[in-house]
């Protein structure tokens, strides 16, 4: 039979797997034999029982990469199912990653002509990719892989995106997908899409990265990565501390890190900057970071030990936690749904912590000591949380997000930590546990009427001193908190934590209760038990709302979110009773939905009392004295001052009678 030479074979019995030579969130990779061709190359093996959800997501990798032809790009020879694996053939690139290299012999970071010539080949193959309609969308270090020979190869489209996409699929270029440090700020906001200019920012990023020895922001919680991407000005390479830089590599990163994606150069405009006239070629390369280097097989376990080490030695903290996987190499880094819950839920649950030390409500006594007990490690709480010490580590954690909060709100049309709970659907509990409130009030209340009230002053007390944009309501994975939500009720305006909340129809409710229920999203795997982060989400397509993907979260937004009104004014007035030490920082926008909120909630709570009453009148006989029909009056606030005169003639008429 006719060999052909092109070909790979598709039977798993024609290759032999060696060593594990590397592992993302979905897959191992591995060095093996291709027996007919006696080619060394490597395996990916993804597990698709694990990834029986992502299957479109992988089929999108294997296709995407197996029709790709350019010597920049990794590509499939080709793949095949093997059991319940999938096995995808590719070129062995026995240098590793760049972040392998760097992690492993260069932790300062890379010298200038090495970030060149590693640049400059990744660029042409986004110049490549760009050209063909692809958005990379995971554009790092840990992606940037090397061959023996010092070639250059971009790998890993599992989040690749397609410009020519339409319908569901184009959706998915709506959706929070990629690894928070080097996301771009459109991608986190999504107001607007996204393009091939996310794969820019992400481009600088990378060289952040490569410079450094790590990303920006990299040792920080995702939820604080997102803040300090939307907030903070662009990260850059600084005049000061990065001399040994030059001129032009300064000046093409920061013509990558620009925030609005308009302004941000083409791939194909990069490409002619004055820096990558400092590429080199493949061999200086292979001699100047590849020579030396033990076989990639061994780098890997002696990565993995360290990993190990690092684990041991600091016990799991959170910040290390992050360090750890992101020296690893792997997706563990990604965003989590669940870190970003549990530590919005943790805002919240030292709201009621302050609540109750003020003395107005008692319900935070057990919720206290079961949080505490959490191994904060598991929660991967931030990392200035000390439940020891209560004011000062509340206003710790607000004040850390609160000087996220702020200055470029400006620069984007809603406030960010409102936007990024909008992103994150935050509070889809809240219709459940919202409307036990509602028959809790009504009928079979824990609380009497009155310290119900009580404690929504006293909540609105709180909000109104400014601290409704670090409050949220969570949390799926924390019972406790869903308790605490019951207990208190719910004050924040809907509109403000989820634009889904508005969502009315009863099979998007019920999706988005089972998402709810399994914790965040559906599904999820853990490749190893201690690895937090690796999450796989489930993907809905109905109404774009839902997505999932391996290890990378991604999150379809919906249509709008919410835009918050403005008003100086009306936070002055309405924050005057109870000055709180942040309320002067805090911005007017934010605060403006909770009162309209309260104010809604308050002529509510009137329409129950007039009910409540009237319900007496009838069972008791007394005689009617004109309870007001509620729905009558032109706004909102005519309503409420009528209903407020109207029970005070009532309560007064009553007292009078009773007497
Ligand atoms: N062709 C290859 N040759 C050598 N090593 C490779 C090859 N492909 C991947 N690797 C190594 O395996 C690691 C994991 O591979 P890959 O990134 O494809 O998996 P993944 O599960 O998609 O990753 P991620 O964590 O980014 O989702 C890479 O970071 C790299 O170090």
């Amino acid at each position: 039979m006719e060999h052909d030479e092109n070909r790979f074979p598709t039977n798993p019995k024609d290759y032999k797997l060696y060593e594990e030579v590397g592992e993302g969130v979905s897959a191992t990779v591995y060095r093996a034999l291709c027996i007919p061709r006696n080619q060394t190359v490597a395996i990916k093996v993804l597990d698709l029982e694990k990834f029986n959800n992502d299957l479109d997501g992988i089929r999108r990798e294997v296709q995407t990469m197996s029709l790709i032809d350019h010597p920049n790009v990794l590509r499939a020879f080709c793949s095949f199912t093997a059991g319940h694996n999938l096995w995808v053939v590719m070129p062995f690139m026995a240098g590793g990653s760049a972040l392998h290299i760097m992690k492993y012999a260069y932790p300062e970071g890379f010298d200038e002509p090495v970030i060149a010539t590693l640049l400059h080949e990744v660029l042409k193959a986004l110049v490549y990719l760009h050209a063909e309609g692809h958005i990379h969308r995971d554009v790092k270090a840990g992606n940037i892989l090397i061959d023996a020979k010092g070639a250059v190869k971009l790998a890993d489209f599992g989040v690749s995106a397609c410009m020519f996409d339409t319908g569901d699929r184009q959706r998915t270029r709506n959706t929070f997908v990629g690894t928070p440090c080097w996301m771009a700020p459109e991608v986190m906001q999504q107001l607007h899409g996204y393009d091939f200019k996310a794969d820019i920012w992400s481009f600088g990023i990378t060289a952040l990265e490569l410079a450094h020895g790590h990303a920006p922001f990299s040792k920080y919680p995702p939820m604080k990565v997102l803040l300090m991407t939307l907030q903070n000005a662009p990260p850059g390479l600084d005049y000061e501390r990065d001399k040994r830089f030059s001129k032009s590599f300064k000046e093409m990163v920061a013509t990558c890190l620009v925030k609005d994606p308009k302004k941000r150069p083409t791939s194909e405009k990069l490409l002619k900057h004055p820096f990558f006239k400092h590429a080199r070629s493949n061999e200086y390369l292979a001699q100047t970071i590849l020579e030396g280097l033990s076989p990639l097989g061994d780098r890997f376990k002696a990565l993995k030990g360290r990993e190990a080490n690092f684990l041991l030695q600091n016990n799991g903290e959170s910040e290390h936690l992050s360090q750890q996987k992101y020296i690893r190499g792997i997706s563990g880094w990604n965003f989590n749904l669940d870190e970003l819950k549990a530590q919005a839920a943790l805002i919240e649950f030292l709201d009621a912590d302050q609540d109750h030390h003020s003395g107005c409500v008692d319900v935070g006594d057990d919720l206290k000591k079961d949080y505490a007990s959490t191994d904060s490690s598991v929660l991967n709480l931030p990392e200035n949380v000390n439940f020891a010490s209560n004011e000062s580590s509340r206003e710790g954690v607000l004040q850390d997000l609160q000087d996220l909060e702020g200055p470029l709100t400006s620069a984007f049309p809603s406030h960010p930590l409102q936007a990024l709970k909008a992103c994150f659907d935050v509070c889809e509990d809240m219709n459940t546990s919202n409307s036990n409130w509602k028959v809790e009030s009504n009928l079979d209340s824990s609380f009497p009427p009155q310290q119900e009230s009580e404690l929504r002053d006293h909540k609105s007390e709180t909000y109104n001193g400014g601290d409704m944009g670090k409050s949220t309501f969570i949390s799926s994975n924390a019972d406790n908190i869903g308790r605490q939500k019951f207990l208190s009720g719910s004050l924040l305006p809907e509109h403000v934590l989820s634009p889904s909340r508005m969502v009315d129809t009863d099979t998007e409710r019920r999706s988005q209760r089972e998402r709810n229920h399994s914790g965040t999203l559906l599904f999820r795997h853990m490749k190893d038990s201690s690895n937090l982060t690796s999450a796989v989400v489930h993907e809905e397509s109905s109404e774009g709302k839902v997505t999932q993907r391996k290890g990378r979260f991604q999150i379809t937004f919906p249509d709008s979110i919410p835009k918050v009104a403005s008003s100086a004014n009306c936070v002055a007035s309405s924050a005057g009773g109870s000055p709180r030490r942040f309320a002067s920082a805090v911005n007017a926008s934010a605060i403006l939905p909770t009162l309209q909120f309260l104010r809604h909630q308050n002529a509510k709570q009137k329409e129950q009392l007039v009910k409540l009453i009237k319900c007496v009148e009838q069972t008791s006989g007394i005689c009617h004295i004109g309870v007001p029909d509620l729905n009558a009056g032109d706004s909102q606030s005519s309503l409420a001052s009528g209903t407020e005169r109207i029970l005070q003639t009532y309560i007064t008429n009553l007292q009078l009678r009773y007497s």
